[in-house]
């Protein structure tokens, strides 16, 4: 029975490598898929990983109809046995729906590779419509860790490896970021809500009386 599996974690927990890997392990068995993705930090039409592994991708554009075009495709004599995307958080809600037609009356896999919540633990409009339509939610095994060494559960946005709360859903970037760059890091839900990234843990260890904890 085909499906639409949300494959899902904090960023930098190995869903790019993920989705390289089932894409290595189909086509050495003849399979052909419609390998999608939206904004990766490689570039327009690339889906990368930060093992190092980079492959040319179709670009998800906004307004791009999912299922239309892979009736398209084989319509014009394409062979296409699955569907996966990465970065689908970035995807409108209908094009979730989209993809969800295209497992029902095209018959065929379809897998999405998305990170949950935003640098504010909201839902991305995307990855809520995952959530709802969704056969199966896949959190991926390996676990990014937060600075403290507990499982990372959200991510943060970041200027200079302090926290930040306001600003667009939507701002391509990267953990590890240098000083003053916009940036990311995974943590706790605990160091998410009292917005201790690993800097302001260091400063805080530096100088106690500097980051009081907030009981809220
Ligand atoms: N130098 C490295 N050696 C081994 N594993 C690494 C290295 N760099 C990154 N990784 C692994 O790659 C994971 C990130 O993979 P990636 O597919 O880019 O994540 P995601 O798509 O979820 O953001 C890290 O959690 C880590 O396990
Ligand atoms: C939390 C958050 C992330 N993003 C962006 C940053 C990256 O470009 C991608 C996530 O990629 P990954 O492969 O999972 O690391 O999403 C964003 O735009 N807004 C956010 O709030």
């Amino acid at each position: 029975m085909p499906e639409l599996v949300f494959f899902s974690g904090t960023m930098d927990c190995g869903k790019s490598t993920l989705a390289l890997q089932i894409e290595h392990n189909r086509s050495a068995r003849g399979l052909q898929g419609v390998i999608l993705s939206r904004d990766d930090r490689a570039g327009h039409g690339k889906l990368s990983s930060r093992l190092g592994l980079v492959r040319d991708a179709v670009e998800a554009a906004e307004g791009m109809d999912m299922y239309a075009y892979v009736v398209d495709l084989i319509t014009r004599g394409g062979r296409v046995d699955y569907v996966l995307v990465d970065e689908a958080q970035f995807l409108a809600p209908e094009q979730i729906d989209q993809l969800a037609r295209i497992v029902d009356d095209l018959e065929l896999d379809v897998f999405a590779f998305g990170i949950a919540t935003d640098f504010r633990t909201k839902l991305f409009p995307g990855s809520q419509r995952l959530i709802e339509l969704a056969d199966r939610i896949e959190v991926l095994q390996v676990e990014a860790l937060c600075w403290c060494g507990a499982r990372a559960t959200h991510n943060a946005r970041t200027v200079g490896g302090r926290m930040i709360v306001e600003g667009a859903q939507v701002v391509v970037g990267d953990v590890n970021q240098a000083a003053e760059e916009v940036g990311y890091e995974v943590l706790c839900r605990r160091h998410h809500r009292r917005r201790m990234t690993s800097a302001a843990a260091r400063a805080g260890a530096l100088s106690p009386d500097v980051l009081p904890v907030s009981p809220h």
